[in-house]
């Protein structure tokens, strides 16, 4: 201390010496937004707003949220994320949701879009508010005061309906789930396809055809579990089964179990009873080895059915086990004489599975993919079947097959039948590998299978164009353009085009049609949905495309 310092006074003194400090950077949260797909749900969403918009003479001025403000005042959190009651579902969405509008919490001239999941048209209930996004904001529905028309909540089957993701319409009755998904039909043909829709060059869609089974269907199901990073051993066993969504507090008996990302679910009633029985396998079995898990992982649930005759002894294979260490297994019996069809779980995605349909095999890897829903599949393969036929075709012209996007062969061999030849093309090499297979065990003599791109097929077909159909059948995205302009300049008589994604279908019908060298020649024939996924608001959707 200095002489100077010692006349000071003595909180001077000890203070701090000031130097010029940088001043604190504010951290303002800003609105991370995706890149997403036009066709995915989230994509979808817009034009579902736009329209929402326009039947209530709103603009998206009108809705827009203030998201600098919503994510960086501290009072915003309170004012957005509110309960609102009187709130009146206007339609569905496509990914089964329902859609309303609700006062805007701060701006008494404006409103916000709602999305509520396990909301229906008509149903006059309370939200609770808890995510803003710039366009729409997400809710939960908790009570449910007026309900619509066509809520059978006395129809819901399984205690997790209402916070599993998986369904979204079993308080429906079966009618209205099929009018419903017509509706996601018509509204995808409406947004992804303006310019057809205009010009009136689209027909009405037919009725959604049903499923034999409306449960215990899926020959397929993935549950799985996650574990959590800090964790270095599990205390205790995770939830095992699929995503939360919703809270179900407008379900007066639900059994929920334990909150979390993933419900904990020992039976899928949208399942079949042999799944459901490896799926308790297999619970049983992580119950004792969660600890060795340090990621979460994804447990796989195929059915396999072997046609046994009544003559031959039952070889059981790999497959799921019950708690005595015996493969689990069950008998159904089928119309043809003699025979019996038996069915196990299997849980490894290299072992190879059997499919029975209307008199054929598959054999297909487990991991690979195969038609989930085994009771619709003669049915859409006949509808497919009947729909390749070429007009004015006489008995005695050679007619062929492309089957795009072939997979294991499930079109291409059940649709052999009164074609010269068969062409299949599949990206997959082993899945060419058992369409091969297939076709011999089927014996199927007209049939080659080719491993390659879609876009790549048209080099090597040398079938004449106008006497050959092709079949497309390809993932959620859809086609590419390469892709559609080479089947225009090859110009088939007829294109039969399966999507399980009708807003990728309904926007490659409209490009294929109004902007490929002569897709001016085709005109839709017919739109036809297929309910694959019977419960939930899947659709599947055949389009077939005629020359004029
Ligand atoms: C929806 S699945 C249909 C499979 C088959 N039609 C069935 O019903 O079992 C789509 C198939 O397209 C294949 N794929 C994906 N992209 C492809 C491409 N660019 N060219 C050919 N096949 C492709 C996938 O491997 C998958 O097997």
């Amino acid at each position: 201390m200095t002489e100077d310092d010692k006349k000071r006074p003595a909180s001077e003194v000890d203070a701090k010496p000031v130097t010029h400090q940088p001043k604190k950077k504010v951290h303002r949260r800003k609105y991370k937004t995706k890149e997403v797909d036009s066709t995915s749900p989230l994509g979808v969403l817009q034009y579902e707003i736009e329209e929402v918009l326009k039947e209530h003479n709103l603009t998206k001025d009108n809705i827009s949220n203030d998201m600098k403000y919503v994510l960086n005042d501290p009072d915003a959190d309170a004012k957005y994320h509110r309960i609102v009651s009187n709130v009146k579902i206007l339609a569905l969405i496509s990914n089964g949701d329902g859609i309303s509008i609700i006062p805007h919490p701060e701006d008494s001239t404006k409103s916000q879009i709602v999305v509520v999941p396990f909301g229906l048209p008509g149903d006059i209930g309370t939200i609770k508010v808890f995510k803003t996004h710039p366009l729409y904001v997400e809710s939960d529905l908790l009570s449910i005061e007026t309900p619509s028309p066509v809520r059978k909540d006395s129809l819901i089957n399984c205690k997790y309906f209402g916070k599993c993701s998986g369904c979204q319409y079993q308080n429906v009755e079966y009618d209205q789930q099929l009018k419903f998904k017509r509706q996601t039909i018509i509204n995808a043909y409406k947004y992804f396809a303006p310019k057809l829709n205009e010009l009136g060059g689209l027909p009405n869609v037919d009725n959604t055809e049903a499923s034999p089974l409306q449960y215990g269907y899926r020959t397929k199901l993935t549950p799985h579990f996650n574990v959590p990073f800090s964790k270095k051993e599990l205390e205790y066993r995770p939830n095992v089964g699929f995503g939360a969504k919703g809270r179900p507090t407008w379900r007066k008996d639900g059994e929920f179990g334990p909150d979390g990302s993933i419900l904990d679910i020992e039976e899928c009633l949208i399942g079949t009873a042999i799944i459901n029985t490896g799926m308790k396998n297999e619970r049983r079995k992580f119950e004792g080895e969660f600890k060795k898990y340090k990621k979460g992982a994804t447990i796989l649930l195929r059915e396999d059915t072997k046609v046994v005759h009544n003559d031959e002894e039952v070889k059981l294979g790999e497959g799921s086990v019950d708690e005595n260490g015996v493969v689990s297994h069950l008998e159904v019996s089928v119309e043809e004489e003699n025979t019996k069809l038996v069915k196990t779980c299997v849980t490894n995605t290299r072992q190879i599975v059997k499919e029975y349909i209307n008199g054929y095999t598959f054999e297909f890897s487990a991991g690979e993919f195969f038609q989930n829903n085994n009771s619709i599949l003669p049915i859409v393969t006949n509808y497919v079947k009947s729909n390749l036929s070429i007009p004015n075709s006489t008995p005695d012209q050679r007619n062929y097959l492309v089957d795009a996007y072939c997979g294991s062969g499930l079109f291409s061999i059940t649709c052999s039948k009164n074609v010269s030849k068969v062409i299949g093309v599949e990206v997959s090499a082993d899945s060419v590998k058992f369409a091969e297979r297939n076709a011999q065990a089927n014996n199927i003599e007209n049939a080659k299978f080719i491993v390659g791109k879609a876009e790549e097929i048209f080099a090597n077909i040398d079938t004449p164009a106008d006497r050959t159909s092709v079949i497309l059948d390809p993932p959620r995205k859809g086609c590419d353009d390469v892709f559609l302009n080479q089947l225009s300049s090859y110009h088939p008589a007829k294109i039969v085009y399966i999507s399980c994604n009708v807003h990728s279908q309904a926007r490659d019908v409209e490009w294929f049609i109004n902007n490929t060298e002569h897709g001016k020649d085709y005109y839709v024939e017919s739109i036809r949905g297929f309910d694959f996924f019977p419960q939930t608001h899947h659709v599947e959707s055949v389009a077939v495309l005629a020359l004029k």
